[in-house]
């Protein structure tokens, strides 16, 4: 049978192939992206991740049971504590003051998924919750996985490299599989309003790479 996941993401297979080899991920991958370009993204990245844990906040609320809901409150404290380091490494590293980091101009990507991320806690629905979730976890461990050749080839620069562990350290392939899982589980693969939110994800994801070049 086909799997919830499969159905979404060979509805958006365009979009989401030019995220996963996107510019912005190989040039990271060379170690051949422009600092002001990493610099640029992250600071907008910052934004989303406040949408970002609102989301995994309602998926704790909206999960059906109580081990999918201690997984993702595991994740929860994971990326407060993990994730949080590489950015406020990086934003020392780039000298980003906090007024830049406060409240930027959001470029449209940051806006529409913004956007997105509340319409999605809006409904409560743990299953919209996952496909939003599922586009920005497991988009970005393929690009990690795939670009450097499962880990072969690697960046050397710091502020790549630490960007490309953090999606590919086996705590956050095991953090995907739970998603992926998760979704088939509960979600519906004949629901068209599920794959056209994950798409609607996808896109903005694949925009938010472009936003960094513009
Ligand atoms: C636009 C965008 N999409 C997906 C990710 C991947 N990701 C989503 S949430 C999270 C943990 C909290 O930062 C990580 C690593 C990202 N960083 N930026």
């Amino acid at each position: 049978m086909t799997t919830a996941y499969e159905t979404c993401k060979s509805a958006c297979s365009e979009e989401w192939d030019a995220a996963v080899n996107h510019r912005f991920n190989r040039e990271l991958v060379s170690d051949t992206l422009d600092d002001k370009v990493l610099r640029k993204y992250l600071i907008q990245d910052w934004q989303y991740t406040d949408g970002f844990y609102s989301l995994l906040g309602q998926a704790v609320a909206s999960a059906d049971r109580l081990e999918s809901k201690i997984r993702l409150g595991r994740q929860l404290g994971f990326i407060a504590n993990d994730e949080d380091s590489y950015f406020r490494d990086r934003f020392r590293q780039f000298k980003v003051t906090p007024a830049e980091l406060d409240r930027p101009t959001l470029t449209p990507s940051s806006v529409g998924m913004a956007r997105l991320y509340a319409d999605t806690v809006d409904t409560r629905r743990y299953a919209n919750i996952l496909a939003v979730l599922c586009v920005a976890e497991s988009l970005y461990l393929e690009w990690a996985q795939r670009l450097t050749d499962q880990g072969r080839v690697l960046p050397r620069k710091e502020q790549n490299l630490g960007w490309v562990r953090v999606h590919r350290e086996a705590g956050f392939i095991e953090w995907v599989d739970f998603l992926i899982d998760e979704l088939n589980r509960v979600g519906d693969p004949d629901d068209h309003a599920l794959s056209a939110r994950f798409a609607k994800a996808t896109h903005w994801e694949l925009e938010f790479l472009n936003d960094a070049y513009r």
